[in-house]
């Protein structure tokens, strides 16, 4: 028997009660942020829940973690104070449960529907870190920058690479973002160039959202990371491919990739995709000894890109891939982060890397899609190689279930022109 909740819940929808994702929203214009949990068309919210008693088991009874602006008090709790939630809630909306179906009271507060409030970013982001994980990914990159002696670097295949990201210019899914200006890779014996970005670029990603996290210079050992990690999101790591590959030596991305990055706004709990976990793929070099995990798991959810080209209406599907094409797990990718004794906190974001597949039609981004701009992309009756201005990127990520889903909503962005 699946189990059901007394709120309805269309089949399509990828907010069943088997999943129930946590996200901050507000109410009205002028109300205060607070957590919620999307159920079907609806909010729940937490801090109504929490003021009418109904956490009552020993982490959270007498626990304020609802009445915040943000989950990062919740995050900090840990994994029991996350599964005694995630069961009060499941056992509150079920359809067999009377406390909240049958009191309308209590209902009308508590359920809010999804479509009048506004979502808001559900953290508040400390750091934020980006990993190169997928294999695909990496490997075309490679070709595409650095030319096909030594597409992937060695040093990929024994530690998952990563920048530190810029953690103030993440935003909320829906939030427009500003082409940003900068120096162009020049061509040949050219100058480089400034101004507006002409290779701007999206990245698909998802990224895991850190819970208690760890003291400084105590690391976290990789077959306990999953104790670290609340939950995933997707996520949009923008990229202006010509700021990029002209700065990015030797240190890295910088202002190609720090001008905006998007999350969606409801973070799917490990719990909740614990059902579509599946096998790592095999890492041959094995890791070393830190990194080698008891278990290596990826999660089945399929990815979805959209393009929404300037001017029209219609989304036009660019790319379909897979979280299980990651080759670094998220685990060994949080235990990683820490072993040199770097300290990670509630609230801290580490992104997967973009997720390619092995097929054209699975890359992660443009600067793959069109290899670089030289095989421009037929949508909607109009060609892309980059990110016009009035585009509309947006990302869906989903796990099927037996008859429900377990889904991420959507994570989108626009583009706006470039200041004059
Ligand atoms: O290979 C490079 O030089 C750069 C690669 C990226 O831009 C990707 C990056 O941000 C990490 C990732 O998304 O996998
Ligand atoms: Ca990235
Ligand atoms: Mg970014």
């Amino acid at each position: 028997m699946v189990l059901k909740s007394f709120v309805e819940v269309h089949p399509d929808s990828h907010f069943p009660i088997q999943n129930l994702p946590y996200g901050v929203f507000k109410a009205e214009p002028g109300s205060e942020p607070r957590p919620g949990v999307a159920i079907g068309d609806y909010v729940l919210d937490l801090a109504v829940v929490a003021s009418a008693g109904l956490f009552d088991g020993p982490n959270l009874k007498n626990s304020d973690c609802f009445n915040q602006p943000n989950l990062n008090k919740f995050l900090g709790l840990g994994r029991p104070a996350w599964k005694e939630a995630r069961s009060t809630l499941q056992k509150l909306l079920s359809a067999d449960e009377p406390i909240l179906r049958d009191n309308s009271s209590l209902r009308q507060r508590a359920l809010l529907p999804m479509g009048k409030v506004q979502m808001l970013l559900p953290i508040a982001i400390g750091d934020y870190t980006d990993f190169f994980a997928s294999k695909h990914h990496a490997k075309n990159c490679g070709l595409i920058f650095r030319g096909p002696e030594n597409p992937i670097n060695p040093n990929w295949f024994h530690i998952p690479i990563a920048y530190h990201g810029r953690a103030s210019s993440i935003v909320i899914s829906g939030t427009d973002i500003i082409r940003p200006r900068g120096q162009g890779h020049p061509t040949g014996n050219a100058l480089p160039y400034f101004g507006p970005s002409r290779k701007l670029d999206f990245e698909l990603e998802m990224a895991a959202v850190v819970g208690p996290g760890n003291e400084l210079g105590k690391p976290v050992d990789v077959n306990e990371a999953a104790d670290h990690i609340f939950g995933l999101v997707l996520m949009n790591d923008w990229s202006a491919r010509d700021i990029q590959a002209w700065e990015y030596v030797p240190l890295g991305p910088f202002l190609g990739k720090s001008f905006g990055t998007t999350i969606s706004p409801w973070i799917v709990t490990l719990d909740a995709l614990e059902p579509f976990a599946s096998d790592a793929p095999e890492q041959n070099p094995p890791p070393l000894p830190y990194l080698a995990e008891k278990e290596s798991k990826n999660y089945d959810i399929s990815l979805q890109v959209s393009i929404v080209p300037a001017g029209q209406k219609d989304a036009c599907i660019i790319s379909r891939s897979n979280f299980t094409h990651l080759y670094w797990t998220i685990t060994q990718q949080l235990a990683h982060h820490t072993i040199n004794g770097c300290n990670l906190r509630p609230g801290d974001l580490l992104g997967t890397g973009t997720i390619s597949g092995p097929e054209p039609d699975s890359y992660g981004c443009l600067l793959e899609l069109t290899w670089n701009g030289q095989k421009p992309l037929s949508l909607g009756g109009t060609t892309r190689t980059f990110l016009e201005d009035g585009d509309e990127v947006f990302f869906t990520g989903c796990c099927k279930g037996d008859g429900y889903n377990v889904g991420f909503g959507r994570c989108s962005g626009k583009i706006l022109p470039s200041p004059p």
